[in-house]
């Protein structure tokens, strides 16, 4: 008789969130308890995509259940560059606002790079801006912002295998500045061996074969396949995609990730899925970012996550 493989374990992501948001809402009470500062978001949507639309009104939902002031612009899809950025310049100079979020990708006549890099640093609670990358890459996290989703998967990486990743290979599929370099940056910190894999690497299947840690981030329904996964192998599905979902009924859609799930928990240790696994981190860690944000504004230190 052969021993049936186990399936993976499941990373509940939403259950880690919930206690990070738990922290958050605490810590924000202590702070407007000693201090009188009320941590305050601004998050900046310009346009319609519908997606996005959604996205934004959870990040709103969240930062009122964590207790913050909390303000939205939407802007119409024609809006100029030198307008947006006039609100940015408009919320740097806000003393009630400790986090800016501009929702990307924006429209096209707009630079999303000029528009990011005139987001204060001290206020750039995506992590994107060149002071923070810079900082995260030379590991001078403790004055900058590490990107959201990056942040939010390392929490669950840490669930799984611990703080220290020394001896472990650790494989990202992906290079966005936004999920790809500052993820590596991360699991380098960590002490794991990290690859960097993305569309024009050689033999990605191999490449991934080799990967204690994968971390798929490409933005491609369900790519990574069950023979790609080492066997016992921690996978972090950053992914998030709208399929067509026709046996669900005409018109139907869902969301999968960019690893095959089912045939991908037959092999692997752990998995995170989509939804619930790191879409909710994202979301904690921008309530995380925007906290540490408000403590450091009144010159406090910050609990950590
Ligand atoms: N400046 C900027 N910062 C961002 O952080 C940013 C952005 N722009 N543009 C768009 C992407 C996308 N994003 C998501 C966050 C949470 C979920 C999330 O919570 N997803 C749920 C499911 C949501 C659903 O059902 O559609 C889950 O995975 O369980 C998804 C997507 C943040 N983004």
């Amino acid at each position: 008789m052969t021993a049936q493989m186990q399936d993976a374990a499941v990373i509940d992501g939403r259950s880690v969130a919930d206690s990070v948001v738990e922290t958050v809402k605490q810590a924000a009470e202590e702070l407007k308890q000693q201090t009188g500062v009320i941590p305050g978001i601004a998050v900046v949507i310009v346009g319609e995509d519908p997606a996005s639309k959604v996205y934004v009104a959870s990040k709103g939902k969240k930062a009122k259940e964590c207790g913050f002031h909390s303000v939205q612009h939407t802007l119409a899809d024609s809006t100029s560059e030198a307008d947006l950025l006039a609100l940015v310049e408009e919320l740097n100079d806000d003393p009630q606002i400790h986090g800016i979020l501009v929702q990307l990708p924006l429209p096209g006549h707009i630079d999303d790079g000029r528009v990011i890099q005139a987001i204060n640093p001290q206020k750039d609670v995506d992590g994107f801006h060149v002071i923070n990358a810079g900082k995260l890459t030379t590991g001078e996290v403790e004055t900058a912002f590490v990107p959201c989703t990056p942040a939010g998967s390392t929490l669950l990486i840490e669930r799984v295998r611990g703080k220290d990743l020394s001896g472990l290979n650790a494989v990202v599929v992906g290079r966005s500045n936004i999920v790809g370099k500052p993820m590596a940056s991360l699991l380098l910190a960590a002490n794991a061996t990290v690859t960097v894999a993305h569309s024009r690497t050689p033999d990605l299947p191999a490449a991934c074969r080799n990967a204690d840690i994968l971390v798929a981030a490409v933005g491609r329904p369900e790519m990574i396949k069950g023979d790609w996964v080492k066997p016992g192998a921690t996978i972090i599905d950053v992914g998030i995609n709208r399929i067509a979902a026709p046996e669900r009924g005409e018109g139907k859609t869902r969301l999968v990730g960019d690893v095959a799930y089912g045939e991908c928990a037959k092999v692997a240790g752990a998995i995170t899925p989509v939804p619930g696994g790191v879409g909710p981190m994202t979301i904690a860690m921008l309530m995380a970012n925007t906290l540490v944000s408000a403590y450091r504004h009144a010159g406090r230190t910050p609990p950590n996550f």
